[in-house]
């Protein structure tokens, strides 16, 4: 199969669930989740705290795997894959942005982003991932002489540099003020519409969700609602 062009899903989902433990004590973390993510959308998962957009991300990007239904990335199916086939694919197609910076601090900047560029296929250079998330002057520098919004950048231009497929970034503004936050977004959406990186972020600030191109919202491990937004908004438009 080809893969999947402008608009089509790059990643679908059919009656995902999955389930902590078991009889009395099991969490229904996902109850029957069927999505489609097209490629170069960008998607944005709203919800409360435990409603399951973290295991829903995790199950998208080969971190974790379903109890029972169906996760495909473009003709790969992910459900049942086993662990190696599991990493190839978050090797080759995924890069992750997580609420912390996950940062090695005794590496500099650009030896943080050279760490993954060094064992991918088909990397940008490291200055070229550095340059889009406006990080060049401080290539040389180490996290802890940089801000929480910096040093989430570097962390944005380590999982692009690989040139993945799929951008999944959980709670990435999480740790961040206001002012810092905006600017991480401002990125995401950059790299969303210049290299056309299917993006898909959790959060729980709701006024995010009018940079989206669809805004998913969860609710008790089920898909509560999906809606489009009239036109999509710059995080400089956004206010909350
Ligand atoms: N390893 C685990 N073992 C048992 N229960 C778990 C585990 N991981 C998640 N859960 C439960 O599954 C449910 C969904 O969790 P999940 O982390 O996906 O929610 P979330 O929407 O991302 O929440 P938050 O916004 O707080 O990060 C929660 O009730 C959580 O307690």
């Amino acid at each position: 199969m080809a893969p999947a062009g402008p608009g089509e899903p790059v990643l679908r989902a059919r009656a995902l669930a999955k389930t902590y433990g078991s009889g009395a004590s099991a969490v229904y973390a996902l109850r029957s989740v069927d999505l489609e993510i097209a490629r170069g959308e960008f998607v944005v998962l709203l919800g409360a705290s435990g409603s399951g957009k973290s295991t829903l991300l995790n199950i998208l990007g080969g971190l974790d795997t379903p109890t029972s239904g169906e996760v495909w990335f473009e003709d790969h199916a992910l459900h049942g894959a086993g662990d190696e086939a599991l990493t190839a694919y978050r090797r080759e197609h995924v890069g992750f942005v997580f609420q912390f910076y996950n940062l090695i601090p005794s590496l500099t900047v650009a030896e943080n982003v050279a760490l993954v560029t060094d064992i991918a296929a088909d990397p940008m250079p490291v200055d070229e991932a550095l340059a889009l998330v406006a990080l060049m002057p401080r290539r040389n520098h180490f996290p802890s002489q940089l801000s929480g919004g910096e040093q989430q950048r570097v962390a944005i231009a380590r999982a692009i540099a690989k040139r993945p497929q799929l951008l999944l970034c959980d709670e990435p503004t999480g740790a961040l003020d206001y002012a810092t936050g905006k600017l991480v977004l401002e990125v995401i959406a950059r790299i969303n519409q210049e290299l056309g990186t299917t993006a898909v972020v959790i959060t729980h600030n709701a006024a995010i969700a009018g940079m989206a191109d669809r805004v998913v919202r969860v609710a008790d491990g089920r898909i509560a609602s999906v809606e489009v937004p009239a036109r999509r908004l710059t995080p400089a438009e956004l206010s909350w």
